[in-house]
This record gives C-alpha cells, structure tokens and sequence, in this order.
C-alpha cells in the first residue's frame, strides 16, 4: 500500500499508521511492517503503533531514529507491507518452552537486540525466559561470543591487560573506584568498562560520572588507558557488547539479573576489552544475586571455566555481602566515600579491606606482588597516595576536575535522619529495602541521593541515635522515601516489634 511520510520527533525505531490502513496492510500494533522508498532504493522494517485519530488515513508517522535508515523527507511516497517476524521470534518461544540455544540462533538474537529489530516487549521475553529457564555453560559461551562480536574490541600491544568486575548485588558497592587506581598505579593496565545499576541503586559508571564524562568510543578507551593506566567508563556508550546494556535495560525496572545474561554481560565486556587477567568479586549473602558460599562457589567455577573457553585467566573472590560495603549508597555519597579513602581517611574498613583483598589478588595474578604479598603492595598504593595521583590522572584525561576533592561532593539537600525507636543492637540491615529506599529518594539519576548508614549490623544504639540518613535532590522524592521506609523498616534494632497485627475487625 502506497502511504505519505510524515516525520515524527518520536525516539524509537517505529512508524505510526492510521487503523484503517493498519488494516488494510493487515497489521496490529507490535508487528512489523517493511518500507520501501523506491526512487530511492531503500527498504527498512519498523514496528507498528496504529492510531486512529493522531494521523490522517494515507500517512505513514516515520519516528525520527527509523528515518536516520530511511532518508525519506515530509511528503515522500512509500510502500508499505506486512513483514515477516524475525526468526528470533521463535528461538526465544523455545527458550520459553524449556529449550536450548544453538551458537547460531544465540547470535541471530544478539544481532536482532543491537540493531533494534527485537521490540523492548520481545527483549523483555528473551530475558524473562532465559531467567526461568536458564542458560547452560555452552548457551553462555555463544552468549559472550555473540555479544563481543557484535561490537568492537581492544587490542593493546602491551600486556598483562588487568580487569575485574563484581557481579553486584550488594549495595554501596564503590570498590572499583579503589582498584582501579591501585591496579593502574602498580604499572598495570586496567581499561574498565562498567555498567550503571542493575539492581542496586548505583552502579559504578554512575558513580564515575559524578567526576568525569563515561561515555567513550572503544578507541578512546584505549587511547585513555594506555596514556595513564587506566579508566572508569560505561560500558553501554562504548560499542564494547553493545547488547549487553540493552539487555541490562529490560532487567533493571524488575531488579532481576538472569544468571546467563550475568556471567556473559560481565564476561563479554572482559573479552572485548582484550583482558589476560580478571578477578571477579562475588558478593554473598541473604538479599543479594547470591545467596550461600556454595552457590557462590559454584558461580565462581563457572566463571573460571568460561575464562578458559576464551582463554584469559579468571579468579573469584566471595565476598561478604550480608551488609552494605562501606556507610553510603548512592552517587555522591558513594564517591565522596571513595575519594576520601584515597585521600587517606582510615575508615570504612569494610570498604579498605574488600578493595585492597580484590586489588591484591590482581596484583598477584600478574606477577606484580610475590603470592600472599598482593595486599601489603596494594596497601602501600593507597596510603602512599599513589592510587589519589592515578585516579587524578583518570579523572582529568576523562575530561574531569583532577582537583576534586572528597570534601567537593555533597549529597543531595533535603534529609531525613531515621531515628532508632529503643535501646538494642542493630540486628538486621536489609539489602533490598535499603535498596529500594535509596531509589526511592531518587538515586542513581539525582546524584545527591541515597542514604548514609550510621550504624551497622551489631551497632549498638541508644533510642533517638540517628542509625541512617536519607537524602535527596528532591523533596516530594524525599517523603516518597521516609513514607515506604516506615513500612518497609530497612534496620531492624533488638526488640523491636517488627509488625503489629490487629484482628481483621479492627482493620
Ligand atoms: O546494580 P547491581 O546489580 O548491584 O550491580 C551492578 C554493578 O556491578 C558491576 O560493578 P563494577 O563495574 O564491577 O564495579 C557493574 O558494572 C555495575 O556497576
Ligand atoms: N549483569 C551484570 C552484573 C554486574 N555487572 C555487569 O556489568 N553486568
């Protein structure tokens, strides 16, 4: 059918039709349609959304990134026919059904993520699927592959390339902003790509972009690592596994991470950036993507088998993740944790210890420090002030202020100091409810939120001692957040009465 274009400033690959020609073409919205401009010889498919009063019958809405294919300008005539369904349509209803991958269908769908061909509503299925179904370690390997194929890699002439990762799930997770400088301050190189939160309230890129721009082409990377060692930046701008923060997108609204998707999201970006060496945290606890050693340990086998398929060599660390790392959760808080630690200040411990334990082994692994001796070198690093002029060095060749200081990055203005209701011990501090107040307050977008946590687990506390902060850019994000934490009671304190239940009559 021959319809008009109309040019509509709408962001993502579809086209708008009138019902009425919606039915003529016999299509529904959600299904695709091809285009075909003929004087100018291009032909691209769209998915559909149909109308029946926002355009006239004849138009054909073409939203602006699916023009940036098309070049058709207002007016243009065009042919317009149903489309087949891509045949990764089918490879994840088997998924659904309980069935495997082949190598072949794995890259037919990493394809069909990156350039946009799957719908957020079909990448949203791929990922529920592979999340209930799981992935087997053959299914994560084609995954890796397929996601490092489909963007661009690192080649450094120098090695050993150093990386390391955490898998997450465990909140105030700020360790990369240590080790980086540590590892690169050692000589080494450490060209890392982080992603943001998935389903914690900061990630590392957003912690990052509190001092210096993350987005970077691949070569950029390279150019900035081999200048000082090393660089922090987010790995959905680079072109590194593009499909992966697609993925991670569609993940984050429900705060799941399937198990597949993990190992290879962390492991495709290891790859890409060329990595010979990789040491990766494995947070575990209640509330976090693990929950016991032994499924950590069986995490950590599986990442050091796929290490070998690929050939880098890959080291796990299970770390305690019952409680947050360090007192803050959220962008500013976080990184002013971060840089205070560089700075000299000798606390958190939680913090020091974990960053200087993953950065040891890493200094290990490379030969750097003699076995056992990886902590002592990675200690002296950072109290020498070493690690502070590295990470100077990272800020400023990232385009940001190399002068920053701890003391520069505040949090956010409105706060709310939650109060202990007794005298007791802090027996519980809840991951998840932390978690989601921290969103709540508006962290990771609004910088200056989150939550400062005064007393940890076995804390003792007196009735009315502050036991955390909550902060936001925001007020109405600041009560959204103190109403939900009254129910939700992140800190539980000896005693205390966790729930009152009234008989239903009094309700
Ligand atoms: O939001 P959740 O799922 O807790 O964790 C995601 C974070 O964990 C990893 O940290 P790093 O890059 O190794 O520092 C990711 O890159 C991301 O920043
Ligand atoms: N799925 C992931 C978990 C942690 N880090 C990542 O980059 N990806």
């Amino acid at each position: 059918m021959k319809l008009t274009v109309k040019l509509l400033d709408i962001a993502n690959r579809g086209v708008l039709l009138h019902s009425t020609d919606a039915q003529n073409i016999r299509v529904r919205d959600g299904d695709r349609v091809q285009i075909a401009d003929e004087t100018a010889g291009i032909s691209v498919q769209a998915h559909v959304d149909t109308t029946s009063s926002l355009i006239e019958p004849g138009v054909i809405g073409v939203y602006r990134p699916l023009n940036a294919t098309l070049a058709a300008s207002e007016g243009t005539p065009v042919e317009v026919r149903s489309a087949e369904r891509p045949l990764s349509l089918s490879y994840i209803k088997k998924k659904m059904d309980g069935g495997r991958f082949t190598k072949d269908e794995t890259l037919e769908i990493v394809k069909d993520i990156v350039d946009d061909t799957l719908s957020p509503g079909e990448i949203t299925a791929y990922v529920t699927a592979s999340y209930i179904n799981g992935l087997d370690m053959d299914e994560v390997e084609y995954l890796t592959r397929a996601m490092v194929e489909t963007g661009e890699r690192l080649q450094f002439t120098r090695h050993p390339v150093v990386d390391k990762h955490s898998i997450g799930g465990v909140p105030g997770n700020k360790i990369t902003l240590l080790i980086v400088p540590i590892i690169a301050a050692s000589g080494l190189r450490i060209p890392k790509t982080s992603s943001r939160a998935i389903t914690g309230a900061g990630g590392t890129a957003d912690l990052m972009e509190v001092l210096a721009p993350v987005s970077f082409p691949a070569a950029e990377v390279q150019k900035m690592t081999e200048k000082v060692g090393g660089a922090i930046v987010w790995g959905g701008a680079t072109n590194i596994a593009p499909a992966d923060d697609k993925i991670i997108t569609y993940e984050y609204p429900f705060r799941i991470d399937a198990r597949g998707q993990m190992i290879a999201s962390v492991m495709a970006k290891k790859f890409a950036v060329g990595a010979d060496i990789v040491v990766i945290d494995i947070p575990v606890g209640r509330n976090t993507k693990i929950a016991t050693p032994q499924e950590g340990r069986k995490l950590a086998r599986e990442f050091i088998e796929l290490g070998e398929r690929l050939g880098m060599r890959v080291e796990c660390a299970l770390s305690y993740g019952e409680s947050l790392v360090g007192h803050t959760i959220g962008p500013n808080l976080e990184v002013h944790e971060a840089l205070a630690v560089l700075e000299g200040a000798p606390e958190p411990n939680s913090l020091i210890q974990k960053s200087l334990s993953i950065a040891g082994i890493a200094l290990e692994m490379a030969g750097k420090a003699a076995y056992g001796q990886g902590f002592d070198m990675a200690a002296d690093l950072l109290r020498s002030g070493k690690a502070l002029e590295k990470m100077r060095q990272i800020i400023e060749v990232q385009g940001g202020d190399p002068t920053v200081k701890a003391e520069d990055i505040v949090p956010g203005e409105y706060r709310f100091d939650v109060r202990a209701p007794q005298d007791g011990y802090v027996i519980e501090l809840n991951n998840s409810a932390l978690v989601t107040l921290a969103r709540l307050a508006g962290s990771p977008y609004d910088h200056g939120a989150g939550l400062d946590i005064h007393a940890k687990k076995g804390t003792r506390v007196r009735k009315g001692d502050p036991i955390f902060t909550i902060y936001a850019d925001r007020e109405w994000r600041l009560e959204r957040a103190i109403e939900v934490g009254r129910v939700l009671m992140p800190v539980v304190v000896e005693g205390m009465v966790l729930e009152r239940i009234p008989p239903e009559r009094w309700v």
